[in-house]
């Protein structure tokens, strides 16, 4: 699913955040990316969904290059991923159900389809009778379900969650963690960059540590193995 090979990048300010990295991913692979902050999770999960290019190495997605596509080809990209970040990022002129239904109206979906694929997602992240509420009326961990709703709906085979349960409580994180559980059950390819040591340790996947720009531990069914 994604073969990156000598992945280095380098910030225009000489920052070093990605250093010669190797790395496959295999389809239907869940992937947690943990180390210290600042140790480049976050450009190494940009560099998928091609918000940074890399400065050197290759980085395929499907056998796509992803540094070399075109800025124009960027959006038909994105619309085979799903992006889940830290903040939620809804829009909040929109209700749930519109919000979801974005997703699929910029890819040009028929109408006629849209209502039952909307349903049919927020049905399966638990917010069937939320579709009428904007998310300034939902707690955190509902606005994450909407997020992730909206990342599902095209059905995508590659999932990156930045951070996906950062900004929620314990309890409301496990919740999120079934979801994606689900999604993964499902077939989804999932990489989630996070410091959440107890569910790592919990509900173990593939772990990778990255420090300094560079992978230092590699294990399945891997522990978080940080104090902090
Ligand atoms: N746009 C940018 N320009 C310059 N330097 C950057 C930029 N983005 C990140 N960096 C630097 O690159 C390094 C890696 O940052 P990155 O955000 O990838 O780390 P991270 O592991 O995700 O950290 P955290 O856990 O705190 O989110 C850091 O030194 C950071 O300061």
């Amino acid at each position: 699913m994604i073969s990156m090979q000598k992945v280095s990048k380098v910030y225009p300010n000489g920052v070093v955040a990605m250093d010669d990295l190797d790395l496959e991913i295999r389809d239907g692979e869940f992937l947690y990316v943990v180390g210290p902050s600042g140790a480049g999770k976050s450009t190494f999960m940009k560099m998928i969904y091609r918000e940074e290019k890399p400065t050197a190495g290759q980085l395929l997605i499907d056998g796509l290059d992803v540094g070399k596509i075109k800025d124009r080809h960027v959006p038909k990209l994105r619309r085979q991923l799903g992006v889940i970040f830290q903040d939620f990022k809804l829009l909040p002129s929109l209700t749930v159900y519109e919000n979801v239904a974005f997703a699929l109206e910029v890819v040009g979906a028929e109408t006629s389809s849209i209502r039952k694929q909307v349903m049919d997602v927020l049905n399966l992240v638990g917010l069937k009778n939320k579709a009428r509420n904007y998310p300034d009326e939902l707690s955190g961990g509902e606005q994450q379900r909407v997020s992730i709703a909206r990342a599902i709906v095209n059905k995508p085979k590659l999932i990156i969650a930045d951070e996906p349960t950062g900004n929620l409580d314990p309890e409301t994180a496990w919740g999120i963690m079934e979801v994606f559980e689900e999604i993964h059950r499902r077939g989804a390819t999932i990489v989630m960059a996070t410091h959440n040591r107890d569910i790592v340790d919990k509900i173990r996947h593939r772990v990778i540590a990255i420090e300094n720009g560079k992978v230092v531990r590699d294990e399945e069914k891997g522990a978080y193995g940080y104090d902090i």
